[in-house]
């Protein structure tokens, strides 16, 4: 590329990958390599531009080149962001990350097959329960057993059957049965299809932590259980946080279940931990189905309301937020609501403000305790704000803009960032709204 001037490679490179065109992208990446990151005008890069037309093949090749797909433009929307507003379903598909920012939501990943069919066979999950593949995951009051590897990625303790044998032949021991790890799709030829892949179990136990820590495979001194669940459990990869989401779900439901709603007798874990029922025979509780006996769910709707004019959004804080916090409002479903009303209800409630049309987004399971927190898109009718002191401190329109460059300096543990705004880290799916608006708004 000598006697070119610099900008003019840019320029070209950008066109080429705008256009589609494959080999003069590889060919001009092959000579200038620093390419792959420059950027044209309002910070889009080479993969934003193929990604806004659908090039499949040239979005491949930046990505093999090293490409960063977490990157954003000055509107804060990334090349993923870009192509699912366009409906390239097919490249975002590989521009989606697993990290909270993409597609799924933290706490939402299913790395485990669920085997409900096999909860009820009683041999089987006494059979799995004894062998060595199993894994099992230690819990002290809700909280699980973590280490931290060399480069201080926060994952769960994986223990084996030997090491907590003993809590096991306790009697009763507070153990759930999770599922059995899913086959990865590149299964080798060598490998059984038939062969069950290992099973993972959640137990939990009121021995003394210090004494808990000394059964870790890691070394005492490498393992911690999480103090503070609402910020330690954030922390996880996004498959340990898909498994940490039913089990701490379920022991805390079993922790706080221990007698019958209907007839106050002692209640008995069955099916694998998915299911207390009544000791007394002759209980109601114990004929037809009943959710007194299954583990409960308890759906909240979240929303980010719009504001009609498209450019402002609607955040309240609670007094228990950090300074400068706001995030989307939210409310328990009440029995026979439909969630586009509790919506609108929670939403009036808290702020005054009237929501119209409400349109469902993505779900989070939130596992402290057990709610599931359901996304939501709304968009306001009336804007007058009267907050309710009792539930929100202060709501408040804010502009696009001011939230935008707030997400951008929102990592994954509040901070300051420059517009004095500090939004929920992105690991929630208050985040997760915010950033879907921003990038289905203008500039795309
Ligand atoms: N993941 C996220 O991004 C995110 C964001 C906001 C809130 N949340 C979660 O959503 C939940 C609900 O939000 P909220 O507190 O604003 O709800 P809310 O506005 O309905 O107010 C909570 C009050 O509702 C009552 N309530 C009704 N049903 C309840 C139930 N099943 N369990 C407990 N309380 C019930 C209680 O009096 C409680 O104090 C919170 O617990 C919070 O953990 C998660
Ligand atoms: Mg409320
Ligand atoms: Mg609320
Ligand atoms: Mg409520
Ligand atoms: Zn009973």
């Amino acid at each position: 590329m000598s006697g070119v001037p610099e900008e003019e490679v840019v320029a070209k490179f950008l066109d080429a990958s705008s256009r589609g065109d494959q080999a003069q992208v590889t060919s001009l990446l092959s000579a200038v390599p620093s390419l792959l990151e420059r950027t044209g005008p309002r910070g889009w890069t080479a993969l934003m531009l193929a990604a806004r037309s659908g090039h499949a093949g040239v979005v491949q090749t930046l990505l093999r080149h090293g490409s960063d797909k977490s990157r954003v433009n000055s509107s804060g929307q990334s090349a993923s962001d870009v192509a699912a507003f366009w409906g390239h379903e097919h490249v975002s598909a590989f521009l989606g990350d697993r990290d909270g920012a993409g597609v799924e939501n933290y706490f939402g990943s299913e790395p485990l097959d669920r085997l409900s069919a096999k909860r009820s066979d009683a041999a089987w999950l006494e059979a799995k329960k004894k062998d060595p593949a199993s894994v099992f995951l230690l819990f002290s009051d809700l909280s699980p057993m973590l280490h931290r590897d060399q480069q201080g990625v926060q994952h769960l303790c994986r223990l084996g059957y030997e090491a907590v044998k003993d809590l096991l032949e306790k009697p009763e021991p507070v153990l759930v049965f999770l599922g059995v790890e899913k086959r990865r799709r590149s299964a080798t030829a060598t490998e059984n299809p038939s062969e069950e892949l290992p099973a993972w179990f959640a137990i939990s136990s009121n021995e003394d932590e210090a004494a808990l820590l000394g059964r870790c495979p890691y070394g005492e001194q490498k393992c911690s259980f999480a103090s503070t669940p609402h910020r330690d459990l954030l922390h996880l990869t996004h498959e340990d946080a898909g498994v940490l989401a039913p089990a701490r779900a379920l022991l805390a439901w079993h922790q706080r279940y221990a007698f019958c709603s209907t007839c106050g007798s002692a209640t008995v874990s069955e099916e694998g931990g998915h299911k207390r029922s009544c000791r007394k025979q002759q209980c109601p509780s114990n004929k037809g189905v009943h959710n007194t006996c299954y583990p409960r769910t308890d759906p909240v709707v979240i929303m980010l309301v719009v504001h009609p004019d498209g450019n402002q959004c609607l955040l309240g804080r609670k007094s228990v937020f950090p300074a400068g916090m706001f995030s989307c409002l939210a409310g328990f479903i009440e029995p026979g609501e439909t969630l586009e009303a509790a919506a609108r209800r929670e939403v009036c409630e808290e702020s005054g403000v009237l929501v119209g049309a409400v349109r469902y987004v993505s779900c989070q399971p939130w596992p402290m305790p057990s709610q599931l927190m359901i996304g939501c898109l709304c968009i306001a009718v009336a804007t007058d704000i009267v907050v309710d002191r009792s539930e929100i401190e202060e709501a408040r329109w804010f502009p696009r803009q001011q939230v935008m460059e707030a997400l951008l300096g929102a990592g994954s543990r509040p901070g300051p960032v420059q517009s004095g705004l500090v939004l929920p880290p992105k690991q929630t799916i208050a985040h997760q709204l915010l950033r879907h608006w921003i990038s289905t708004a203008a500039n795309l």
